[in-house]
């Protein structure tokens, strides 16, 4: 089982992507990184999704290099709407030296149930056999809507390098749920809703990812 430096918990930002007008930039150097900070490269705030494959691994590296020995942790959002290229960006993450990897449901066409989903996460996660695997769990951009405590159950048999959860959705009762499920807390439970980061944490979150 991979066994992460430090679990990852308070704050994490959600890291940005320098544009321009021409399209993304690397001038990584001109956002200011603070130390002891987690940052998560290339999700939502990051826009991954809007890059190219090749696009993300530089804007993967260059986060992983210039927040070495600055931030405390780097994990690199590889979901995609293909198996392969997440696999190749998951591969990637491991080789840069990244800290860990999370992944969204694919959703375009959508896992139908539990057992689809985790069938993909664990293809991806096989792939960084030795980075710690978190989902990012976001309903209402994937249209994924299988419940997190439900895909909690049982999931470090199927993903053995599965460490948390990164919970961005406003049903605080399945997030109740996964705090309850996690009662030895082995599991990262970071909380993706800025709005509702107060609510996130009385309930239990060990941390937030925001912007
Ligand atoms: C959908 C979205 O952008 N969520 C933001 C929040 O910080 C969000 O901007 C905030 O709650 C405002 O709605 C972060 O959770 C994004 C994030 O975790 C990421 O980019 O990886």
């Amino acid at each position: 089982m991979a066994s992460p430096k430090k679990k990852l918990q308070g704050l994490v930002a959600a890291t940005i992507t320098p544009m321009t007008e021409n399209g993304f930039s690397l001038l990584l150097n001109l956002v200011p990184l603070s130390d002891s900070l987690f940052g998560t490269v290339n999700g939502t705030t990051g826009e991954g999704l809007s890059l190219s494959v090749s696009e993300r691994r530089q804007v993967a590296e260059e986060w992983v290099t210039q927040g070495r020995n600055k931030l405390d942790q780097v994990v690199i959002h590889v979901g995609a709407l293909s198996l392969k290229e997440s696999q190749e960006l998951a591969q990637h993450a491991a080789e840069i030296g990244a800290d860990g990897i999370a992944v969204i449901a694919p959703f375009f066409l959508k896992p139908w149930n539990k057992d689809v989903l985790i069938n993909f996460l664990k293809e991806v996660a096989a792939s960084a056999p030795a980075l710690p695997f978190y989902y990012y769990h976001i309903p209402a951009l994937t249209g994924v809507k299988i419940r997190a405590e439900e895909l909690l159950d049982g999931i470090q048999d199927k993903i053995p390098t599965f460490q948390g959860l990164k919970f961005s959705d406003t049903d605080l009762l399945d997030f109740g749920q996964c705090v309850d499920q996690n009662h030895q807390r082995q599991f990262s439970l970071l909380f993706g809703v800025d709005e509702q980061l107060l609510s996130g944490l009385v309930m239990g979150a060990t941390g937030a990812v925001g912007r």
